[in-house]
């Protein structure tokens, strides 16, 4: 089994969650792209779903596959999110964001009744960390920010160097127009703490730290589908 079955399978075993008349969130990247696809065959088979996607690429793919989208302007409550995660650990505490689509993510997870987590076994942790964690930051004042950045990884007990991420050899320019500052920390010591430091500087739009969000994890592995809950 390849990664990408195990990511396919958690999204289908998330199917189950969902039932037509639902309002979704549809999150980003490969492990949510199979929910998509799988939202996509449930409408055509006739099940009424209206989903609001949190990135112009699931945007488009919903679109193409046609799933009515509406936005949390029309429809501020949703029902379930299902979206996958960089890293999760036993308390379902995520880091979010490697595909650059945290701030959507976070805003659709936070509207939803239920946030439901995707991913392949290699995503569970002991410690969050490992991954890199993004925070987004609006390209005004950002080095002023990154300091701001660097002292609270300093107060909380992290560290670790703030790397501006690059696509095609220009800083990656989120679907909200931000740039994405990586923080490499190995371990991350206190994430609750760490979250509300960072969460309070001005410059930075969000962090991909979800804690408290999620309430459903379904992880893929070689041996089947494992459902963690909080
Ligand atoms: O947070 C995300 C995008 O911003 C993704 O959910 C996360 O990066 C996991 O992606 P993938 O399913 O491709 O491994």
């Amino acid at each position: 089994m390849t990664s990408d079955d195990r990511k396919k399978a958690a999204a289908l075993a998330a199917v189950a969650y969902i039932s037509s008349g639902m309002k979704l969130g549809l999150g980003t990247g490969s492990t949510a792209k199979h929910f998509v696809d799988a939202v996509g065959e449930k409408v055509k088979q006739g099940w009424d779903l209206v989903c609001v996607p949190t990135s112009e690429a699931t945007r488009k793919q919903a679109e193409s596959l046609g799933i009515r989208l509406t936005t949390l302007d029309e429809t501020p409550v949703l029902d379930v999110t299902v979206d996958g995660a960089d890293e999760l650990d036993s308390e379902l505490r995520l880091i979010k964001g490697g595909g650059g689509a945290l701030l959507r993510e976070k805003i659709v997870a936070s509207s939803s009744r239920q946030m439901i987590v995707i991913a392949d076994d290699s995503k569970k942790v002991a410690t969050l960390g490992k991954y890199p964690l993004p925070v987004e930051v609006v390209p005004f004042g950002l080095k002023a920010t990154g300091i701001k950045i660097d002292q609270a990884l300093a107060w909380s007990g992290n560290k670790g160097p703030l790397i501006v991420r690059m696509r095609d050899g220009k800083p990656f320019v989120t679907d909200n127009g931000n740039v994405i500052l990586d923080c490499a920390l190995g371990h991350i010591h206190n994430p609750e703490k760490l979250a509300a430091a960072l969460s309070s500087i001005p410059g930075v739009v969000e962090h991909g730290l979800f804690i408290g969000m999620a309430s459903i994890a379904i992880i893929a592995t070689e041996n089947g589908v494992e459902t963690l809950k909080k």
